[in-house]
């Protein structure tokens, strides 16, 4: 295992803007800039508290060995545990998982959660591997992280290409690892678990009920109605399909999908379920669904329709296609898919983004509601956990919208001016600054 701690990220604005961590740094300056962010917190911010790497074998099915390299980026622990999700993805690396990382601290902290920030994965590609060889992996890795995460220090969560499965496979080793008198004690060591299983019933869709939340709110602040709006889904797994799911259900027509496979298109309206229930006979995925037409990658983003929902990778959402894209809001489900470059295009051209620290975080909120579950031995019902998680959702709306309207600034740049101040008032309380 390899720690490594105060590596300083020696940015400067002048560089060019390439990667996510880039982009999360550049939105945490410009931030802290108008605040006038306290130097030291400053310098705090700027880095990761920890950084774990782990290379661990595993034996495949045909009796070779792999060795996967798995990370655990923990940015920042002055409001509480770290918390974030775990992502097997071929793109998952250092960078990612810093950056990813970061953005947890400022969606923790915006959220009003007593959490910090963390971020990890495993870089692989999990359509390689089957049901059997990704449990070793888990649990290999699980093993590898060790006590670097404990359900008061830093829970996991899904991600892309991670599910309950994934986190019941976690919880399950984890707690072998403790004293046997301590392991059902410990199944919050990660969140989004089966609802079987220690999980919260609808963790399933909190994130995409919640990206559906932000949008009705920008809506009614904007005196219009969701009926009839079109919206575009890049990404039609759990965050894309449920914030389609709850678009649809209120009077929103879904015209176009893009997926890792390709995209599709349909003017008239592309039914909902009918294409998830398509996915599961599909290799999970959109492409040649008999009531949509194919659709070119390269289209998607400029598609006609009001609402944009990018919910699959980062940096979807650059100077190439922004000056193209059609929708008046961008809705981030996904982490960082808008760049900082495509950004200002979309502002200049006037279209509003939720951004993601708000827009996606009705995940973390029910996770936080899973964890308070466990740790409290109680059983919450799905729809007191809907109706806890709107009005949640609602406080750091209208925080973010209003605070954006009096200081004459974007959304996101109040969201993170809200979450960095919280942060700021921590360290300020503890009496480290002045
Ligand atoms: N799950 C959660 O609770 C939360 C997730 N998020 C963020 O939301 C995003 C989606 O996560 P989640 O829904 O959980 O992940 P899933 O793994 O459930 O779904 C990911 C989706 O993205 C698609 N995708 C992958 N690569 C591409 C690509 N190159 N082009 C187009 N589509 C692609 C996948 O397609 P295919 O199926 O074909 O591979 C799939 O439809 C991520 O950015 C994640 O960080 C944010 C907050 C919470
Ligand atoms: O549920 C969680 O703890 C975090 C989910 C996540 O990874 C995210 O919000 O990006």
């Amino acid at each position: 295992m390899t720690t490594i701690t105060a590596e300083l990220h020696n940015r400067t604005k002048k560089k060019p803007i390439k990667g996510m961590m880039d982009n999360v740094m550049e939105q945490f300056y410009s931030a802290a800039d108008h605040i006038e962010l306290h130097p030291n917190i400053r310098k705090i911010l700027s880095i990761t508290n920890n950084e774990i790497i782990v290379h661990f074998p595993v034996k495949m099915d045909n009796g070779d060995v792999e060795v996967f390299t798995g990370y655990r980026v923990q940015h920042n622990n002055a409001l509480g545990p770290y918390k974030g999700g775990l992502r097997y993805h071929p793109t998952v690396d250092i960078d990612a998982a810093r950056a990813l990382a970061m953005w947890m601290t400022w969606k923790s902290s915006l959220a009003g959660l007593p959490y910090g920030g963390g971020k990890g994965g495993i870089q692989l590609d999990p359509s390689k591997y089957s049901a059997g060889e990704l449990e070793r992996i888990t649990r290999r890795f699980t093993f590898a992280l060790g006590d670097n995460i404990g359900p008061e220090h830093d829970i996991p969560a899904p991600d892309i290409n991670t599910n309950s499965q994934t986190m019941a496979w976690i919880a399950d080793t984890y707690m072998s690892t403790r004293p046997p008198a301590e392991r059902t004690a410990n199944q919050h060591v990660v969140t989004g678990k089966p609802d079987g299983s220690g999980g919260l019933e609808g963790r399933d869709r909190a994130t995409g009920y919640g990206v559906f939340l932000n949008i009705k709110f920008w809506a009614a602040r904007n005196n219009e109605s969701l009926s009839n709006k079109k919206f575009i889904v890049q990404g039609f797994g759990n965050v894309g399909y449920w914030a389609s799911h709850f678009l649809e259900k209120n009077g929103a027509k879904l015209v176009a999908v893009q997926d890792a496979f390709g995209s599709i298109r349909n003017t008239n309206g592309i039914n909902v379920d009918d294409l998830f229930n398509y996915t599961q006979v599909n290799n999970g995925s959109i492409v040649g669904f008999p009531e949509a037409f194919d659709l070119d990658n390269e289209k998607f983003f400029t598609s006609e329709c009001d609402i944009c929902i990018p919910a699959a990778l980062g940096n979807q959402i650059t100077r190439t296609n922004a000056p193209k894209i059609k929708a008046r809001l961008i809705a981030e489900g996904a982490n960082g898919p808008t760049n900082v470059e495509g950004e200002k295009i979309l502002i200049d051209r006037g279209i509003t983004i939720i951004p993601d620290i708000l827009c996606n975080s009705g995940g973390v909120i029910g996770s936080y509601f899973e964890w308070l579950q466990n740790r409290n031995g109680e059983l919450w019902q799905l729809s007191e956990v809907m109706s806890k998680l709107d009005k949640k959702m609602k406080e750091s709306f209208d925080k973010v919208y209003d605070f954006s309207e009096k200081e004459r600034i974007d959304l996101r740049k109040a969201a993170y001016c809200i979450a960095i101040k919280r942060i700021e008032k921590a360290y300020v309380q503890r009496g480290i600054f002045p």
